[in-house]
């Protein structure tokens, strides 16, 4: 019997098909009690280890557990762990509720479970229409439906995002945070950090296959010091005089400003003026995931961020606990490699610092309307996306 824990290990999983190394010596826990956020850029192998996870592919090496057991060997695993992979597809003719009468069966769940999930996903009022007139929206909900079925302790969620609107997405997200609150495990995979993060406690992130961070996103966010870029009349005359000032986090960027840490906005000013160097703007940039989830994943992506330099920014001060280490491999940019000016996708730029202003707060998680509160209690059937 398995030990009922609901946590997931992954340990030195590598799938290799024929050349590609899809996942190399993957390793990773995810605890019970949390939302954990599985990403990693487009082909990373998210997929392929969920699906190892899930028994649906075996591994050309390691394990994946669930309760300290691999998947063929948890009994009625339906039970024990719900998914939704992507591209799940459904019987067009099939109602919903047909559809989940047919699951349900299959795993010896009393038919009366087949309404309950209904009406967890929000998906009563729609239960005797076909699945095949379902929009992305419903049938995700199905899917989801479906995982529920069992009851199961841990639920994953390949990309659930996709295909919901942002009131969807905020149903969703409402809905993992209080699964798991209930003590259950959720992981939910994501190429976009920024799709997942008001969602997940903790994350795993990979990159071409391998383990880059393992922990909790606030000590994530923690670890990205923020810095003050500074637009001046003479960059080098700048960083000599912050530098003789004993400011020595100090750095020209390409673009001509000169990016600075540990060091206020004030004390950067007086040094300046002392110095009789004109500064024309300063942006205070804060703890940004975005940027760490890019250099984390960086050996993946086809161009860096702008401003990105070689070597480490000023300030930086080693890697987030739970780092794993860079890509293998990877030689920095090809050459003949030309910055753009493309941010990579969800990139917010910094907001402009105001001299009495606080640093931008980190964005805070939105409560519901009291309409969408019962639309999430399963007591409102109405939904977005629905037709
Ligand atoms: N059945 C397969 N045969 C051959 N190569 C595969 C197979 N499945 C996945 N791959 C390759 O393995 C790598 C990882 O793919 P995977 O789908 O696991 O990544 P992913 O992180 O889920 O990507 P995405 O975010 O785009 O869904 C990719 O290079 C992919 O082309």
């Amino acid at each position: 019997m398995h030990d009922g824990s609901g946590r997931i290990a992954v340990q030195n999983l590598s799938k290799q098909f024929g050349a590609v190394n899809a996942v190399q010596n993957l390793s990773f826990t995810v605890e019970p009690g949390s939302v954990t956020g599985f990403l990693g850029p487009n082909g990373a192998g998210k997929t392929t280890t969920l699906r190892m996870l899930l028994g649906l592919v075996t591994p050309t090496n390691g394990t994946a557990t669930i309760n300290g057991r691999p998947h063929d060997q948890l009994g009625n695993p339906a039970r024990v762990v719900g998914s939704v992979l992507e591209n799940e597809g459904f019987h067009p003719g099939r109602t919903a509720r047909n559809h989940l009468r047919v699951y349900s069966a299959a795993i010896g769940m009393p038919d009366q479970r087949v309404d309950e999930v209904l009406g967890l996903v929000g998906l009563s009022s729609a239960a005797d229409r076909k699945a095949g007139g379902f929009s992305l929206g419903m049938r995700q909900r199905l899917a989801l439906a479906t995982a529920l079925l069992g009851n199961p302790q841990v639920l994953v969620l390949d990309e659930p995002t996709n295909g919901l609107d942002p009131e969807g997405i905020l149903w969703l997200r409402n809905f993992l945070r209080a699964y798991a609150r209930e003590g259950r495990t959720v992981l939910v995979s994501s190429h976009l950090l920024n799709e997942v993060e008001q969602t997940i406690d903790q994350v795993v992130i990979i990159s071409q296959g391998m383990t880059r961070y393992n922990g909790s996103l606030d000590q994530l966010r923690k670890s990205n010091q923020s810095r003050v870029l500074v637009q001046s009349a003479d960059a080098s005359g700048l960083v000599s005089a912050l530098q003789e000032a004993g400011i020595t986090q100090v750095a020209p960027m390409p673009d001509g400003r000169v990016a600075v840490s540990g060091a206020t906005v004030q004390q950067i000013g007086d040094v300046s003026a002392k110095a009789s160097i004109a500064v024309y703007g300063m942006q205070e940039e804060t703890a940004d995931l975005e940027r760490m989830f890019f250099q984390l994943t960086q050996g993946q992506y086809a161009a860096p961020q702008p401003g990105f330099q070689q070597g480490p920014p000023p300030g930086y001060q080693g890697p987030p606990p739970g780092y794993q280490g860079p890509p293998p491999g990877y030689q920095g940019p090809p050459p003949g490699y030309a910055p753009q000016n493309t941010p990579p996708p969800g990139f917010a730029p910094p907001q402009q610092f105001q001299q009495q202003g606080q640093p931008p707060q980190q964005p805070q998680y939105q409560q519901a309307p009291p309409q969408q509160q019962a639309q999430q209690q399963g007591q409102n059937e109405g939904w977005g996306g629905q037709g």
